[in-house]
């Protein structure tokens, strides 16, 4: 049975940085996120009897790939299959550039491969299933604005929507800046700043805070609170980068241009704010009626083919 599913990317808003739990991927603090529709994977699974390994297609390449494999044993182990299977995923996103595609990956190949073995898991179990292909992928099962629970153990760190259907006319525009494969990964960066930056117990005590406030300025519509906690959030995260031994940084020369471009709008009344994940791109939080004369602003500084403007989008779904 072929089954083929797509996931959207999703950006946080309040940043996860750092693992308690390697092996389950459990988080050191809870997260929220915003699910776009712009940038999503499509992944087709099929069981087929005949392979004697799984079989990995990326953007029509064939790839091995062991943590593909790994998520695939967690699968059959769900089924109580032992049949490999065919996986063809195609990313409508720049690949591993901090455009959070490893979240809509795992996402999607969650729920196609588990309804290719004939299961059908809950939305909440598709959640903690995708967390062990990547953490930020639990979040990309829902749409809208979403919550990490950062729980204990397996059981109790999921997602959910706080709004799914989110009539707020929030908008990212995601100026991209490098669309090439990033030096250093989530997982290896995550990890440094956990184990070396003498800042990071700070960082899990204000995130618990800015999660707090967060889900504050979406339920009051609060657009300041929401960009000022996220802007301050994706800071931090990069400040924990710079902190740790041996440090490093994702930024380039034009992620600092983008910024100060970003302050100098908002220093004319334009609200807006930025945020960055693993990657050098810089993503633009603003409402729907700024977007037009953001990108012009943005648009003297970078071509206008890297400004991708995206609207919250949908959780993961069959196709
Ligand atoms: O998405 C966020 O909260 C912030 C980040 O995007 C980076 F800024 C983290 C993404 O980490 P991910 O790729 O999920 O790591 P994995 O669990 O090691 O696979």
């Amino acid at each position: 049975m072929k089954k083929t599913a797509r996931a959207h990317t999703n950006i946080a808003l309040v940043k996860y940085w750092g693992k308690a739990d390697e092996e389950l991927i459990i988080p050191m603090n809870g997260s929220v996120s915003l699910t776009l529709d712009h940038f999503y994977t499509d992944t087709t699974v099929e069981f087929d009897p005949a392979l004697t390994e799984d079989i990995f297609c990326l953007d029509g390449k064939q790839k091995h790939d062991p943590k593909v494999a790994k998520f695939m044993n967690l699968v059959r182990n769900l089924a109580k299959k032992e049949t490999f299977a065919r996986i063809d995923s195609i990313n409508h996103v720049p690949t591993a550039a901090g455009l959070a595609s490893s979240a809509s990956a795992y996402a999607a190949l969650a729920l196609s491969a588990t309804s290719a073995a004939g299961l059908n898991l809950t939305r909440k179990d598709l959640s903690r299933l995708a967390r062990r292909g990547s953490g930020s992928a639990t979040r990309s099962i829902f749409g809208g604005f979403v919550e990490w629970h950062k729980g204990t153990d397996d059981l109790t760190s999921f997602a959910e929507p706080i709004e799914e259907e989110t009539d707020w006319e929030i908008c990212m525009i995601a100026i991209v800046i490098n669309g090439h494969e990033k030096k250093i990964s989530s997982r290896h960066g995550m990890q440094q700043v956990v184990k070396t930056s003498p800042y990071y117990h700070e960082w899990v005590k204000t995130a618990e805070e800015d999660l707090k406030l967060v889900k504050q300025a979406i339920k009051n519509r609060d657009f300041s609170l929401l960009g000022e906690v996220s802007e301050a959030s994706a800071m931090k995260m990069h400040a924990l980068n710079m902190s740790a031994k041996p440090h490093f940084s994702y930024f380039m020369p034009e992620s600092i241009l983008a910024m100060q471009k970003i302050e100098e709008l908002r220093s004319q009344n334009i609200p807006c704010y930025y945020t960055m994940d693993a990657g050098p791109n810089v993503k633009v939080i603003c409402e729907k009626q700024n977007v037009a004369f953001i990108i012009d602003e943005l648009s003297k500084l970078f071509a206008k083919e890297n400004l991708l403007v995206a609207n919250p989008g949908p959780g993961a779904r069959l196709i």
